[in-house]
Order: C-alpha cells, then structure tokens, then sequence
C-alpha cells in the first residue's frame, strides 16, 4: 500500500488498501480495497465532468430550483433528471424495496427474525423453518422488486454464492449489498443497502445464463450507470447518482415519499475526522501508520487535529464524510469492489471527491471474479 503518495493534509479522502488482501488472492468482487475521496481539485482537468455533462447538471439545478419540495419520483421524470423510463421503473422499485427494509429493521417484530449477529442462520443446510437472518430477508425483498420491475436482468448480491439471472429483456444488470453493517444490528445501530446499476451487455446475451449473468456482473465500475446506498438511521436516506451530480433524498414517513433534501452534494474541501477501526493500527502499513498519527496530532499542513469517528457500519460512516467531508477507509480484506467500494466511489466522485486503493482509481480496477 502506498499511503505515502497521500497529501499529508488531505482533503477529502475514503480509503481502503489492497495491499492487504491475503498473498495471492485474486483481486475480486470478494476482495478489500482502499478507497480515498478527495476534493476535485486533486483530480486532473481529464476526469473533472465534461462539459455536455456540467450543462446537463445546470438544467437540472434550475429546475430545482425553481420548485419547491420534490419528491424521488418527480427527481426521476421529465422534469427532473429524466432518467429515461426504463430506470425510473427500477429505481422506483428499489426504493419500495427499500422502505420495506427500513420498516422490517425498525419493527419490534424482527425479533422473530435473527440479526446476522445471531449466528449461522438461514443457510441452505438448515431446516425449513428455521429463522432466516435480516440479510437473507432483505436479499429477499431485493430480489422480489427486481422482478416486479421487470427492468432486471441479473442480480448479483453479496448474499448469493452465483448471481441470480432474473429476466432475458431486462435492460440493467443490479450489483447490490442489500443489508450492510448488519452486525450491529441487534443494538439498532445504523445499517444501510448499497447497489450499483449497469447497462446489460447486449453482446453476451447468446451465452449460457450462468455465464452471462457471471460477466454482466463483473463490469468495470467505470461503466456504471447510477449508484445509490440507503441510510437506514435516525431518518432513512437514499442518496443516489445517475452521473450528474450525488442527492439525497429523506423519506418522509407521514407520506411515504423520498423528498429531495440533500440536492448536488458536494463534499466538503477538506474535513476534520477520520474513519477507521483504530484497533487495526498495529495491522497496518507503517504509512498509514504515519498519516493517521500526523493528521490526529494536527501536524499535516492543516493545522487543525482531526477527531476519530467509527460507527462499524460502512454507509453511515461514509455519509458523514460525504457530508462533512475527511477521510473513511478500511485497510481489511473484508469490503467488496463490486458491492461497495465501486458504487461508493461513484457516488463520492460525482459529489466531487476520490475514491483510491491508495494509489489506484477504484472505478478503474477491473473485476476478475
Ligand atoms: O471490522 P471492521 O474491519 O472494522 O469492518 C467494519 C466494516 O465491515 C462492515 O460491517 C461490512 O461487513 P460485511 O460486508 O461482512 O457485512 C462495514 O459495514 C464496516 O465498515
């Protein structure tokens, strides 16, 4: 890992290193990665939004702001982002999918479910009636949206060994943690859903569905086509990226409808916390070493001694360094490129920040398994 190419005042930064990952292990969908979210102004004038792309976020600034609240729904249509009729559909989807998660989590009934804390539940082995863990659950309720929609061909999860092929004309392809951070659950600690949306690589659609549902899912993270993670906290968030510009939207529960709250984030200069699991310092890389050390005695170029912040569950921590801007990483090998640090480092560029290995783009790394 190559922490010493990191600023030593940074910006902005996510990081997640890959110099970690077992000796030999593949880098892949299962693999840990560092992730940094920068300012844009660490970004060459090359990857900063073309300028097709700047005009398409301005019609859209105008248009809200010529409105007042907006819901999700109205975002997606004609007079919003215009997304096209296809993702509106599977976004509209998702987002039940998502309430109900949110319910599901928050209902005293979930006792009579187990929280990933319980133990080995719900694997095949077990019996029929034995009780399915949250994450099964939401994977569930994931996967029956998906194929209400219509608009999924592929779904692959961090819950299922294979990706699941859903339907042969389903234009998107749906990459998806459906409950991360659950193993806080049992203590109502924040958790979230992460998923990334692909184009169907029309190409492979002669190929076995095994096959084709593997490669779909393998797509570079440059080729995503939106992103989003679900925040399921004091209120419940969805905060998405269709290319131009990050939002979030605060689910209003006396309506049932995301209201647009959180309009083109940009996150913030530079901040003032780091996120990590500090109990992992003596794993580290001396340069990690080094950089926390510097930056918590505020002796970087930024004066100011930054404060630790470590909720354990990746999409709080990484909203609030959306929001307040620093730093969030994990330096273990138990984050996904495909499920979270790909759909992550979306959202973070496109709120103007970094997402890095340490060295490398993550958007850049292909998958390979
Ligand atoms: O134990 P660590 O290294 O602090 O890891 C915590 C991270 O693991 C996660 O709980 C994810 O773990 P899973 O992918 O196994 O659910 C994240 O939410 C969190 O950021």
């Amino acid at each position: 890992m190559q922490f010493s190419c990191l600023p030593s005042n940074p910006k902005s930064i996510v990081v997640f290193p890959p110099s970690l990952r077992p000796l030999g292990a593949p880098q892949s969908s299962s693999t840990a990665i560092p992730v940094t979210v920068v300012s844009l102004a660490h970004f060459p004038a090359t990857a900063r939004p073309s300028l097709t792309c700047q005009r398409a976020v301005r019609s859209e600034m105008a248009a809200i702001d010529g409105e007042g609240t907006r819901t999700l729904i109205e975002y997606l249509g004609k007079g919003g982002a215009n997304v096209g009729d296809d993702l509106a559909i599977l976004v509209t989807h998702l987002q039940y999918a998502c309430k109900r998660i949110a319910a599901l989590i928050a209902s005293p009934l979930n006792s009579n479910i187990v929280g990933a804390g319980g133990g080995d539940v719900g694997s095949s082995s077990s019996g029929r009636d034995d009780p399915k863990s949250l994450d099964i659950v939401s994977n569930d309720i994931i996967l029956s949206s998906l194929r209400n929609s219509g608009k999924a061909c592929v779904m692959a999860s961090e819950e299922d060994d294979f990706p699941v092929w859903i339907a042969d004309d389903g234009p998107f392809v749906i990459v998806i943690d459906p409950l991360d951070g659950s193993r806080n659950i049992d203590v109502s600690i924040p958790t979230g859903t992460i998923f990334g949306i692909y184009n169907r690589l029309v190409e492979l659609d002669h190929l076995p569905a095994e096959e084709k549902a593997q490669l779909n899912a393998l797509q570079s993270g440059r080729r995503l086509v939106a992103a989003g993670y679900a925040l399921y906290s004091s209120a419940t968030i969805l905060c998405l990226s269709f290319g131009s510009g990050t939002h979030a939207f605060t689910l209003d529960h006396s309506t049932g409808d995301f209201v647009l709250t959180h309009p083109f984030i940009r996150i913030p200069h530079r901040g003032q916390i780091y996120s990590v699991n500090d109990a992992r310092y003596f794993d580290w890389p001396c340069g990690l070493r080094q950089y926390i050390d510097t930056i918590r005695q505020g002796k970087g170029k930024f004066p100011k001694k930054y404060s630790a912040r470590y909720i354990c569950s990746l999409v709080a921590d990484f909203h609030r360094t959306l929001i307040y801007g620093g730093i969030v990483m994990n330096p273990r090998d138990h984050l996904r490129l495909v499920y979270e640090a790909n759909p992550l480092s979306f959202l973070v560029e496109h709120a103007g920040g970094k997402g890095s290995d340490g060295k490398t783009r993550i958007l850049s790394i292909q998958p390979v398994g």
